[in-house]
């Protein structure tokens, strides 16, 4: 009787880290062929890579175990409020807190190098502790992604949440769940001529990270 409750214990263990996807090997899968775009208006356009990453809720729990996160506080009017997310920038040539990152982000210069024309330098870190946080309506646009076609190409790990755009000018929105080692990159005029945004959440929300890398001046 013992031996099967454990056996049953083991399993269900076993069963529960794989849902996690904690025993999968942290690794990239290919782009070529696995990236689907879809051409939004103005110029824009969205990739999708589900599930690039394997192993990503393990790379989840390093991250937010070791990345020195940063709650920041800015003003908004006359009020300083919390940003409601956590932060860590890494400027360019600055370690990356996980060597897979840096795999990422060579196999992303390799795949998006010859249309992008620069490598991506920087990666911004987000870490969405629950469905309270998230980041308002805002293109990347401190620097040259108010002026000029570029792209940010965003990890996601850990829970899903919902990334959603809009036209700047008006017009329905579209809406990407992003966790577990999906891919998404914003490219084309996307920075200027839509916006982006992680809304807050009532519903249940498990902790999720995004990593985005950029180019230079792009921020
Ligand atoms: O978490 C995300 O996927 C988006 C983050 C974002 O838009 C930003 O930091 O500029
Ligand atoms: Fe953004």
């Amino acid at each position: 009787m013992f031996e099967q409750w454990h056996t049953l214990d083991t399993m269900t263990a076993a069963f529960q880290a794989s849902l996690l996807d904690l025993d999968a090997e942290l690794g990239l899968g290919p782009l070529d062929g696995a990236v689907h775009r879809t051409h939004l208006a103005h110029g824009a356009w969205i990739d999708l890579g589900q599930g690039w990453l394997s192993g990503a809720d393990a790379l989840f729990e390093r991250l937010a175990e070791r990345v020195p996160w940063r709650a920041e506080r800015r003003r908004m009017y006359d009020k300083v409020v919390e940003v409601p997310r956590l932060l860590k920038f890494y400027d360019e040539g600055e370690t990356l807190p996980d060597p897979v990152l840096a795999e990422a982000r060579r196999a992303l210069d390799a795949y998006y190098g010859p249309e992008l024309g620069e490598p991506f330098r920087t990666a911004g870190l987000c870490f969405y502790r629950d469905g309270r946080d998230s980041v308002a309506w805002h293109g990347d646009t401190i620097g040259r992604g108010s002026t000029e076609d570029t792209m940010v190409a965003i990890i996601s790990v850990g829970s899903p949440r919902s990334l959603l755009l809009r036209p700047r000018g008006g017009g329905p929105s579209i809406r990407r769940d992003l966790g577990h080692g999906d891919l998404i990159v914003m490219g084309g005029s996307c920075q200027r001529t839509w916006e982006h945004a992680v809304p807050k959440t009532t519903r249940p929300a498990g902790p999720r990270i995004s990593i985005q890398f950029r180019p230079r001046g792009v921020r």
